[in-house]
């Protein structure tokens, strides 16, 4: 037996419910045989690979370690825990959800202070007057030391923070944050407000892999396998399948409906009965029906696709550049 290839899921939280739905529309189902409380799991019908239920930290630290091959996590996460990211791990595909982004927010009160600029020239007042630095409240901190520094603000501390940071500026414990939002909410309500120019990151949840993993070619191939069902459920979710027949339709005509309306004959031009099959964008479908309908096509249908395996996989092409030989 090889050792298992390992993919690592977050076990709670906001981005659990959303991961598992990803895997289920891509074709894999991820289930636990030891019931709701095991934090291993499996995937139906691929018999390496085990699923390892980790908090979103712990997978970060995982990818970064080499214990986990595969881990869904927040950019967030990756950017803020892993020094030279970009070596150590890739961010092979955005997943569409866990969006949030990692803000930098002061005081509703300090009606002066709306950019960096002016929060550079606060920061050196501050410290000029009281003879102190100014308290960031943060979990962020890597990120925020890079952000601050691009901005060339100096004169601030930080204050580690583990939980209720959008507290701190009204407990006293920090001048202004830096921290994560979605809808604003918690900032609204703790008094505070972003920076015009103060998003350091748009965080969404991401499908990462480790370079430090052991890399065999089973694993390899497992890494294949999960990404073909990904990808081509990505690819069939941005397009629907048209299909129609008609006599008038040629080159020239399908030319015209790739640079208008972005479709692509997946199966080459008309069939010698005519038969027309094309995939195109969604938003474009009611404009590509009419454009046929003039062109002589009596009836056009359209329906949604579940999956469409390409001979190119972008993401395993995108994963192999980045393992080592
Ligand atoms: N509104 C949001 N607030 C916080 N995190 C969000 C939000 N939306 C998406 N996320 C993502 O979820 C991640 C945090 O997930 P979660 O709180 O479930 O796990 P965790 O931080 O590892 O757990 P814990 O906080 O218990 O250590 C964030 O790092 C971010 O990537
Ligand atoms: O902009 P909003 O939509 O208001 O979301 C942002 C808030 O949500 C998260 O906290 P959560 O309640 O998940 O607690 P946690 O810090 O323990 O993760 C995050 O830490 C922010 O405080
Ligand atoms: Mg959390």
């Amino acid at each position: 037996m090889s050792a298992p290839f390992v993919l690592a899921v977050p076990s709670k939280g906001r981005l659990q419910e959303n991961a598992e739905a990803f895997f289920a529309r891509a074709g894999l189902t991820l289930s636990k045989p030891g019931g709701a409380r095991d934090y291993r799991g499996t995937i139906a019908g691929l018999d390496n690979v085990e699923v390892a239920y980790l908090s979103a930290s712990e997978i970060a630290a995982n990818l970064a370690r080499g214990s986990v091959h595969f881990g869904v996590t927040g950019e967030d996460l990756v950017r803020e825990s892993i020094t030279d990211a970009d070596k150590r791990v890739l961010l092979i595909d955005g997943l569409g959800f866990g969006y949030a982004n990692v803000v930098v927010a002061v005081p509703q009160a300090w009606i002066d202070v709306r950019t960096m600029a002016d929060l550079d020239d606060v920061t050196t007042g501050f410290r000029a007057q009281h003879n102190r630095r100014m308290r960031v409240a943060t979990k962020y901190i890597n990120l925020t030391r890079g952000f601050f520094a691009q901005h060339s603000v100096v004169d601030y501390r930080i204050v580690e923070s583990a939980g209720a940071t959008e507290g701190a500026p009204a407990v006293g414990t920090a001048e202004m944050i830096v921290d994560i939002t979605t809808t604003g909410a918690t900032l609204a309500a703790n008094g505070l407000k972003v920076l015009d120019d103060g998003v350091l990151l748009r965080s969404q949840a991401n499908l990462v892999a480790s370079r430090e993993a052991d890399w065999s070619d089973t694993a390899r191939e497992t890494a294949r396998v999960i990404l073909d069902h990904i990808a081509s459920r990505a690819r069939a979710g941005k397009y629907k399948e048209v299909r129609t027949r008609f006599k008038g339709c040629n080159d020239a005509l399908l030319a015209e409906a790739h640079s208008r309306f972005g479709v692509v004959s997946p199966f080459g031009g008309p069939t010698s009965s005519g038969m027309l099959t094309l995939h195109c964008p969604p938003a474009q479908i009611y404009a590509l029906g009419s454009f046929l309908r003039q062109h002589g096509a009596d009836t056009v249908s359209v329906a949604a696709l579940d999956y469409v395996f390409d001979k190119e996989n972008p993401l395993f092409s995108k994963l192999a550049a980045f393992l080592p030989q």
